[in-house]
């Protein structure tokens, strides 16, 4: 990754004051870019058109369009797995489908129709519980991908639910988000989704066991668990084996990787939530972004130009973080999402060819729901020695026409905190303020250093389309800064150690094994929790 990295001008670049930048009076307007109900302003960002511009020829010397062009076509480019990343597909129209899978369409096409059905079937009352009831929860189980984009999509577009189900997603194999969930549910009038692509994650087995149990101690018939739950996997053996009726069983194919496939049957809860409708609406907004991604001109490509001024941030100015801060309540639980969708997808330090790589990748996400974020972390982003770029994410129009004015100063603080972290405050400016003498030993803590980039990305509303158009913005946004880092953004064998660990744990736990190559930290750890649970 041969990008400008002579110390000299990354010095010059992070010397460089952005305000300066906008000497330039168009900045403002050229660094700005609207997609369908989304509008990018990253004028905020310290880089000149002529770096942004070599950048941009840069990426396509990378032959970045032939890397768009093998994902959307189906190449398998999740060369670890060997399998093709075609989740943008089950947002595409039937033709498209076709093109790109031939007859297996038709079998995604079925699953949608049933899935569909289904949807229709819950809300209007016509599928029922083993007791006759009509559903009035629906309880969610899966973890990782199989719970945050609908834990998302579900918040964001609360406006948009039906008042006559509720959906509720249970993720932690914490006894207590166990409890706390079925405390507000009736067995016989609940609906059970267990969404798995693998159907063997130890969390969601254990959770759906437990409320497996719960379900037949309330309704003490199996007919529960035959008219009451699905699921959601490609694996359907192991759902059957669970108990699952072949019939309410909706598949999930291998192509379509766990944090990329809110749009597959996994968003069957959602769905059920917003109706097939708006689930139609949500894929809509997100086959523009494809669109726009695929056709746009790098200069003028959303996807693309976030993740170049990502790449900047990290591999040239050596930021090691991205701040993601939603100034939407309904968007509250974005910055986690991005964290699965982000870091288990970059968070690596091998090329896709297994050499190592020398270049720094994915940045460490965190973020909050604005305001809060500016009453805990803020303060380090605007004077610790630390810059921290920061995506800022609000809506032009409230979600609730009640409290118009509280939107107002929510927006007023969104855009003011992203010129706050641009324009910081000198040590002139302090001494200025600072008329008396008495006072004048605070300059230095007023001192803040400005000169942290951002990005403001304006949602129109908050809609199904513009929801849907957000995910797939920052999906491809990854999906481009993994290649031109040249590593598979698609696998995660990171994970894998933790999970084996926890078994050899459990089984010491569970007194099954006493062998362990474990530290003698985790031993006493272990005898310690077992001698508290004598
Ligand atoms: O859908 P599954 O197979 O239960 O996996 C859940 C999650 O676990 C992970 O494999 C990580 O452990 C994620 O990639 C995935 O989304």
């Amino acid at each position: 990754m041969d990008l400008l990295n002579s110390p000299s001008f990354v010095q010059s670049v992070k010397l460089r004051r952005i305000i300066d930048l906008f000497h330039d009076e168009a900045r403002g307007q050229s660094f700005a870019l609207k997609m369908s109900q989304l509008f990018l302003d990253y004028s905020k960002q310290n880089i000149s058109p002529d770096e942004l511009s070599n950048l941009i020829t840069w990426a396509r010397d990378c032959r970045l369009n032939d890397s768009i062009d093998a994902m959307f076509s189906g190449e398998k480019i999740n060369n670890t797995e060997e399998r093709a990343v075609l989740h943008t597909l089950l947002r595409a129209p039937s033709e498209i489908k076709y093109a790109v899978l031939g007859e297996q369409a038709q079998e995604v096409l079925q699953t949608e129709v049933n899935m569909a059905s289904i949807v229709d079937d819950v809300r209007q009352g016509k599928l029922t519980s083993c007791t006759g009831q009509k559903f009035t929860d629906v309880l969610v189980i899966g973890i990782g991908g199989s719970y945050y984009g609908l834990k998302v999509a579900l918040s964001a577009l609360s406006q948009y639910q039906t008042q006559h189900l509720n959906v509720h997603v249970l993720s932690n194999v914490d006894g207590q988000a166990v409890a706390d969930k079925l405390s507000r549910l009736e067995a016989k009038s609940t609906l059970v989704i267990v969404i798995s692509k693998t159907f063997t994650t130890q969390e969601t087995l254990l959770n759906a066991h437990s409320v497996k149990q719960w379900m037949l101690d309330e309704l003490k018939t199996d007919d529960a668990i035959s008219r009451q739950w699905f699921a959601v996997s490609s694996n359907l053996t192991k759902a059957t084996q669970f108990g699952i009726n072949e019939n309410s069983i909706l598949p999930m194919w291998d192509w379509v990787g766990g944090r990329f496939s809110i749009w597959s049957a996994v968003g069957l809860p959602l769905a059920l939530a917003i109706g097939n409708q708006n689930f139609e609406k949500f894929k809509l907004g997100a086959y523009e972004m494809d669109n726009h991604f695929q056709q746009a001109d790098f200069s003028d490509n959303m996807p693309v130009l976030m993740a170049l001024l990502g790449i900047w941030n990290r591999n040239v100015l050596g930021y090691h973080s991205l701040a993601v801060l939603p100034y939407e309540h309904s968007l509250r639980a974005f910055p986690g999402y991005l964290q699965q969708i982000d870091m288990e997808s970059n968070g690596k330090s091998v090329s896709i060819d297994g050499e190592k790589l020398s270049w720094a990748t994915a940045p460490i996400i965190f973020g909050q729901e604005g305001t809060n974020g500016q009453h805990a972390f803020m303060q380090l982003m605007h004077q610790s020695e630390d810059i921290i770029p920061a995506d800022f994410i609000v809506s032009l129009k409230p979600s609730t026409k009640a409290y118009q004015e509280h939107h107002k100063v929510l927006v007023a603080n969104c855009f003011a905190q992203s010129e706050a972290l641009m324009q910081g405050v000198t040590l002139k400016q302090v001494e200025e303020e600072l008329k008396s003498e008495e006072t004048l030993s605070l300059t230095p803590h007023k001192v803040m250093k400005g000169n942290t980039p951002s990005n403001t990305l304006l949602l129109e509303s908050i809609t199904p389309e513009s929801i849907g158009a957000l995910f797939a913005l920052y999906e491809h946004k990854i999906f481009v800064q993994g290649t031109l880092w040249q590593l598979n953004p698609f696998d995660q064998w990171g994970v894998e150690l933790g999970k084996k660990l926890s078994s050899s744990v459990l089984d010491i736990i569970n007194g099954k094994s006493t062998q362990s190559h474990l530290s003698t930290s985790s031993i006493q750890l272990i005898n310690t929790f077992l001698d508290a649970n004598k």
